[in-house]
């Protein structure tokens, strides 16, 4: 019996080009400025540090850092301190109204009737949890993240190693078969199944399919009572 939903954002509750089109450049075209202005900034900071430790460097220049964030953001990179600076500069774009955050009218409201229902829902992203706050906050549809009960991000290990899947079981009071993931990525979805959790698989797009039950919307999630 399904008791808890994990759930992807990039491909699964929101479009992948709101991702790749609207925030990544809009952290690309902010990361030089932000990081002069900024780095006195004591979360900044720390950001930068665990750059320089990242990459080797203790004493890395400001300006290698922001060459290294640019080409981090430039191949899609899911390090850390790269997502935890994305999420504080997409934070002024989100409050200046620049642009709101892209997720799916069955995302929404499936989510909804799923919360009504009585399943407890959580994220699981590569952005920052703060980060995820923000697209769940500035949604669409308003304030959505009084719908979720928890948010993970790559603090607890990468979205394709099964240990970060272990770690979120670890941290919830549900059995590993009681919890669904749902994501658009295959190698993630294996890790989930790994780890003991239920997968879906959207194809939101023209993903190729799986071995994993799939859907195109959630609308097609068929959840066992
Ligand atoms: C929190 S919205 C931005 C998501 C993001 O930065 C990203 O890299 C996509 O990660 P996901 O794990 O949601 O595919
Ligand atoms: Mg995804």
């Amino acid at each position: 019996m399904i008791k808890a939903i994990l759930t992807d954002i990039e491909g699964t509750t929101s479009k992948i080009s709101f991702v790749h089109e609207v925030l990544f450049p809009y952290a690309r075209q902010h990361m030089a400025e932000f990081i002069k202005s900024q780095y006195q900034n004591e979360a900044v900071t720390e950001q930068i540090e665990a750059i320089k430790t990242q990459i080797g460097d203790p004493t890395a220049s400001l300006e290698t850092i922001i060459q290294t964030l640019e080409h981090w953001i430039d191949t899609d990179k899911k390090i850390t301190p790269l997502k935890a600076l994305q999420g504080m500069i997409w934070k002024h774009g989100y409050e200046a109204k620049e642009f709101t955050g892209h997720v799916y009218q069955d995302a929404f409201d499936n989510l909804t009737k799923w919360q009504h229902n009585g399943l407890a829902l959580y994220v699981y992203s590569s952005g920052s949890v703060a980060a995820q706050k923000l697209i769940f906050g500035y949604s669409d549809f308003g304030d959505m993240t009084a719908l979720f009960t928890g948010y993970f991000d790559t603090k607890i290990g990468l979205k394709q190693e099964a240990q970060s899947y272990e770690n979120i079981i670890e941290a919830l009071p549900y059995h590993a078969t009681e919890i669904l993931f749902l994501s658009d990525v295959v190698a993630e979805l294996n890790a989930a199944a790994n780890a003991g959790m239920q997968t879906y698989q959207l194809i939101r797009e023209s993903q190729p399919k799986s071995q994993h039950p799939n859907a195109n919307s959630f609308d097609q999630i068929t959840i066992q009572p």
